[in-house]
């Protein structure tokens, strides 16, 4: 397997073998003949006779030298579409247009090669090399090329640095939306659309009257687009939520004015959608939490665009819908969900400092996060207000419509029978209370809590949700108090004025300013309750806190290392949670959602759930390997990365590039495999993965900021965690037993 330096000279032209696709595959210049070698064209039916003689009769010269071969890196001659069919043919057993470790073809396919102008042939060998081809070759066809020529060097690509530049070349943009003329036919696809007319649909807030009479006109522009453009009026509740679930819909997020000029020199303002990532798959719209883990990625590859813009729609998200939204849809709109936007927007304002508008981006984000903090977190119903501790707990009726159809089936079906109805009657009925089932009512409260927890769902929260003050929330809350009282001391002198915009269901009045101080008395009393109602010594643990039973809980979940994440824990907790804590979610693949024995047996009436063991997730790897390193555990973050991104690479190998939402951590062979509630979002591609998932993929490009440069080697050449731990052991002993002492 080869490193990522790709470029080579050819005269004055310079091809990277490493290109991305379109750079690569656009290039008339690079598929032709360039070499003033003739290139011959074979028919389908010639290359497919040779390609079935393959390994017998045919008298190619198997791995015959090259004139160029040792200067430029072995490059093939491949017909595009003759080549497809073979591959799909030979080596597609299951017939699912991916090449895997599943597929039992010969796993050998014959290229010609490019610098004996398709006289010579040589073997290209192995699932990853095969499934490469496969994607390379779909590739081409989808930019209509029908003869290529092909570097070696991306077929046998180092897996690290060709997943790495996939996500940074190919992966974001698949995934980044914007909505304006430009493509919103495309972010308004919404394929958990369960209506019977799935149309694109906008609602705009009241405070965006441009923004209304922009979409109208693209609606009356482009008809055949079917865009139904609606206005949402002020006051938005569970009611008008559960009303609108007949016409689902997009919600309206941040624009920007632009000029634009026609060919007459004529200027018009326009609007442009501030772009955002989505995580992919049936979620097609900007998501709170997915939105903070993409951005750790994004700013790695230097997207800081692509980040400021989602910091900036947030803080449209808090001003115009009340909070950062579960995700963008009209479903949604009653429930957030964990709270990262002052990480994200401190992170942001450290690459763009330099910028003059940076302080003021800053400001407003931090303005943003006050008013949610206040009005969202700190407030009830969210708020116990006995304990000051805070809870998930939105409001909502009903049954939630965007979950897979038979996801509640299980739990409705009693009331069903009870009321002797079909299932749509009974759900209808029961929404527009036309049906009481106060039992119900107490289920779905929780139900939707789990959703706004982001862990939707678990047994560690499914029918008590709304009752704990959990461990994920009130440490977040912590990182958000110590976060604005820190930059209100230090980059705003000591003093934040709250423009009235920023007051509503706040404890300020218009033109009030804010101190630090206050800042840190909130996170100081949040620390001693946590300390006394959440900290179990003994397992060296904090545990989520019911509010109703006033009792600690005893489930072991993984979002105990959000202390570390956060800073809450003193050294001591640090240690112990370290020592006693982290062992118990340490798989093969990285850290596990929950234990095992928190979970219970699992079976028929009692199915798996995706936020339990044995699933674990790229958050609660990213924010543990973060809260790791804070503290200074270096190793255990270094460890943890390792396992993680080996689990990923080996599955990218193995199964046709695959990149999906979570993996179970359990599983070495095909982790990607989950089978709980929905499936698993990123696997259903045809030939090649154009968008990995949002969070995974920023996962394997902050993991790889963790891991130290000889991890990273390893990685590439897949080496098991066990097997690099005793190689270094080994040479350590070795080393040791050679140090002379001066
Ligand atoms: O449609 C079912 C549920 O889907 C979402 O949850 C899952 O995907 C999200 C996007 O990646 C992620 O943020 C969440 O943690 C996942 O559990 C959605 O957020 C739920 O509200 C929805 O009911
Ligand atoms: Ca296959």
């Amino acid at each position: 397997m080869q490193g990522t330096s790709g470029h080579r000279s050819r005269g004055s032209e310079e091809y990277g073998v490493y290109d991305d696709a379109k750079t690569y595959y656009a290039s008339e210049e690079r598929h032709s003949n360039r070499y003033g070698v003739r290139t011959r064209t074979y028919s389908q039916n010639s290359l497919v006779k040779q390609l079935e003689r393959m390994g017998a009769q045919e008298p190619f010269r198997r791995g015959s030298h090259d004139e160029s071969t040792m200067e430029t890196g072995r490059r093939f001659l491949v017909q595009v579409d003759a080549t497809l069919e073979i591959l799909k043919n030979q080596e597609d057993t299951d017939g699912n247009m991916q090449i895997t470790i599943e597929d039992n073809g010969p796993k050998v396919i014959s290229l010609r090669t490019a610098a004996s102008a398709g006289h010579n042939r040589f073997e290209v060998r192995g699932t990853y090399m095969l499934s490469n081809l496969l994607q390379e070759l779909t590739l081409a066809k989808e930019y209509g090329r029908k003869q290529i020529i092909l570097d070696e060097g991306r077929l046998n690509e180092n897996p690290v640095d060709r997943l790495s530049r996939l996500i940074r070349d190919h992966f974001w943009d698949g995934l980044t939306r914007r909505i304006d003329a430009s493509s919103i036919e495309i972010a308004a696809r919404d394929p958990k659309d369960w209506t019977d007319d799935p149309r694109p649909r906008i609602y705009v807030p009241i405070g965006a009257p441009e923004q209304y009479e922009y979409y109208q006109k693209v609606a009356a522009d482009r008809p055949e687009l079917r865009l139904d453009v609606q206005q949402l009026p002020e006051k938005i509740t569970p009611e008008l939520i559960r009303d609108m679930n007949d016409k689902p819909g997009l919600l309206a997020v941040a624009v920007e004015k632009v000029e634009e000029e026609d060919e007459l020199g004529n200027k018009t303002t326009s609007l442009k959608g501030l772009p955002f990532v989505v995580p992919g798959g049936r979620f097609n719209e900007l998501y709170g939490w997915d939105s903070y883990m993409e951005s750790l990625g994004l700013l790695i590859h230097e997207r800081v665009d692509l980040a400021k813009a989602m910091v900036l729609n947030f803080c449209f998200c808090i001003e115009h819908y009340g909070k950062i939204l579960n995700a963008t849809r009209s479903y949604y709109l009653g429930r957030s969900q964990p709270p990262f936007l002052t990480d994200m927007a401190l992170r942001v304002y450290e690459k763009i400092k330099h910028e003059p508008d940076s302080k003021e981006f800053l400001r407003r984000a931090i303005l943003a996060a006050i008013k949610e903090y206040h009005s969202v977190w700190t407030s009830e119903p969210r708020l116990d207000p006995v304990t000051g501790l805070s809870r998930y707990r939105p409001e909502g009726l009903g049954v939630p419509p965007e979950t897979e159809a038979t996801h509640f089936v299980h739990i409705l079906k009693p009331y069903i029978e009870k009321h002797k109805m079909e299932f749509q009657d009974f759900v209808r009925a029961y929404n527009y209370g036309e049906i009481k089932e106060p039992e119900l009512d107490e289920y779905f409260l929780h139900d939707r809590a789990v959703r706004e927890s982001g862990h939707d769902t678990s047994y560690r929260l499914e029918g008590v949700c709304a009752d704990l003050a959990t461990i994920d929330l009130n440490s977040l809350l912590f990182k958000y108090e110590t976060d604005i009282g820190r930059t209100i001391r230090s980059l705003f002198g000591d003093k934040l004025v709250i423009p009235a915009e920023f007051c509503q269901g706040t404890p300020y009045q218009p033109g009030e300013a804010v101190s630090s101080a206050v800042w840190d008395r909130r996170a100081k009393r949040r620390k001693l309750t946590m300390d006394k109602l959440m900290w179990n010594e003994e397992e060296g643990m904090f545990f989520d806190y019911d509010t109703a039973k006033r009792q600690r809980c005893t489930y072991e979940t993984a979002t105990t290392l959000w202390a570390l994440w956060a800073g809450i824990a003193t050294p001591k907790q640090a240690a112990d949670l370290v020592k006693k804590g982290l062992p118990r979610f340490e798989m093969f693949g990285g850290v596990v959602a929950g234990t095992e024995k928190s979970r219970g047996e699992i079976g028929l009436e009692r199915p798996n759930r995706q936020w339990d063991y044995p699933y674990g997730w790229a958050p609660q790897q990213m924010l543990a390997w973060t809260g790791l390193l804070r503290y200074s555990f270096t190793e255990e973050a270094e460890r943890l990365a390792y396992k993680w991104l080996f689990m990923i690479t080996k599955a990218f190998v193995d199964f046709n590039g695959v990149v999906v939402e979570k993996y179970d951590v359990t599983r070495p062979v095909d982790p990607h495999r989950v089978d709980a509630e929905y499936g698993n979002q990123g696997l259903d591609f045809k030939g090649v993965a154009k968008e990995g998932f949002g969070w995974v993929n920023a996962s394997y490009v902050y993991g790889l900021q963790i891991v130290n440069a000889h991890m990273r080697r390893a990685l590439g050449t897949l080496t098991p965690y066990e097997t690099f731990i005793k190689a270094i052991e080994l040479n350590n002993e070795r080393a040791l037993a050679n140090l002379t002492l001066t």
